[in-house]
């Protein structure tokens, strides 16, 4: 059947749950049933939602899940979003938990282009979880400033240095002067180290002017682009994604999301949103909050968005990127929760260690050593200097 399940936590009572599940059912399809003529049910028949499912599981609570016919929507996410949850979004407390498409419906989307085996090839790392830092605080600072953060990031030891979300179009590091000034960086460090380090450029303007923002961002050489998805939306990214002329991995910021899933009650779920319409809507890699930092969520829904992200489907996996808040320390407990098959990432565990930022990146890339080696972090940090300072400054295993 062609059509996408909605499945919906809501508030409910276990006499009226059928009545509320059909009502969502037709309301948001062919809005009345029972009373139509014969004839214009045989006419509707193909538009009409259906009931998959519903229970309760609380006092109060149900789930809800509802079938919509592919029929009554063009396939792109704008116009299963607003079928789904559009204006039910506002109809008191209820959250979308899942939206689940028909395989001749996720044929219309493009997925990651590169995936997590694209961007491993790209940064030649293969075994081991790759390490991502983050410009910090640069607002303000000239294109001086910029190349010795990202040569001293670059030179310890980190695969790709990120753009922050909160750097935009600037008279003082504007894109045709930062791209060129971070490749230099970045030509330096590898004489010096043999290592090659990714720049991922902030593709930032109006919506419309993304694109031509984009195509400047290739010529100049890109390595990435940075995307702040939930401020534009989904189905904007999808563009770039699907853009033959924008041939660079997208990595999907969360910023403006927790708008969309921090609530229990209303929204989206995590998994959901940074998961699976990410992945589906072509990002390569996905940064959320990780379950230890200093923008924390819970667990089992960083879980949620890594497995969306990196289950078998006939998508491309994307890498997941626990971020914020993270240091040395906490390298053990990423790796267990999240495998090899992520990024760690940080910009003040990085900029923050006492050595400065080339020290931070080499803490890192010790740590990750050590988890891979099975060896405690404190035992391997007698070897290590960068490491044990950054073991005394933030604590760890
Ligand atoms: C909530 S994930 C966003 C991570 C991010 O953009 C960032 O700047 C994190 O910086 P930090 O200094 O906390 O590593
Ligand atoms: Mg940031």
């Amino acid at each position: 059947m062609s059509e996408v399940q909605a499945t919906y936590l809501l508030e409910a009572e276990q006499a009226n749950l059928n009545k509320k599940a059909e009502a969502i059912a037709l309301g948001l399809t062919v809005g009345s049933w029972t009373n139509l003529p014969a004839v214009e049910q045989e006419q509707l028949a193909k538009h009409k939602g259906r009931v998959v499912e519903a229970k309760m599981i609380a006092e109060g609570k149900a789930i809800i899940t509802v079938g919509y016919p592919s029929a009554n929507f063009s396939n792109d996410l704008p116009a299963v979003l607003t079928t789904t949850f559009g204006k039910f979004s506002l109809d008191g407390k209820v959250k979308l938990l899942d939206l689940t498409f028909s395989d001749d419906i996720k044929h219309g989307y493009p997925g990651p282009k590169f995936g997590l085996e694209g961007i491993r090839q790209l940064t030649n790392t293969y075994d081991r979880p790759l390490l991502m830092s983050i410009f910090k605080g640069v607002i303000g600072r000239d294109l001086h400033s910029l190349k010795e953060q990202m040569k001293a990031q670059a030179l310890g030891g980190i695969d790709i240095v990120k753009d922050d979300e909160i750097l935009f179009e600037n008279d003082l590091t504007p894109l045709e002067k930062r791209i060129p000034v971070c490749q230099e960086a970045l030509r330096e460090s590898y004489e010096i180290t043999g290592k090659r380090t990714l720049h991922a450029v902030n593709l930032t303007g109006k919506t419309m002017e993304l694109k031509e923002n984009a195509y400047k961002a290739v010529e100049l050489g890109a390595d990435l682009l940075l995307f702040n998805t939930f401020a534009y939306g989904l189905d904007v990214m999808q563009a770039l994604a699907e853009d033959p002329n924008i041939p660079l991995p997208i990595m999907a910021h969360p910023a403006f999301s927790g708008t969309m899933i921090s609530s229990p009650d209303y929204g989206l779920a995590p998994g959901l949103l940074l998961g699976k319409l990410a992945r589906m809507a072509g990002a390569d890699l996905v940064l959320f909050p990780s379950p230890y930092g200093s923008v924390a969520m819970a667990k089992e829904e960083t879980q949620a968005i890594a497995k969306h992200l990196t289950e078998d489907d006939q998508f491309k996996k994307a890498f997941p990127v626990p971020s914020a808040g993270i240091h040395p320390g906490l390298t053990p407990k990423l790796i267990a929760d999240f495998g090899v098959d992520s990024i760690i990432n940080a910009g003040g565990g990085i900029h923050g260690h006492p050595g400065g930022a080339a020290a931070g990146g080499r803490a890192f890339v010790q740590a990750i050593d050590a988890v891979l080696a099975n060896q405690p972090l404190h035992d391997a940090a007698k070897d290590y200097e960068e490491l044990a300072k950054a073991l005394e400054l933030w604590g760890g295993e």
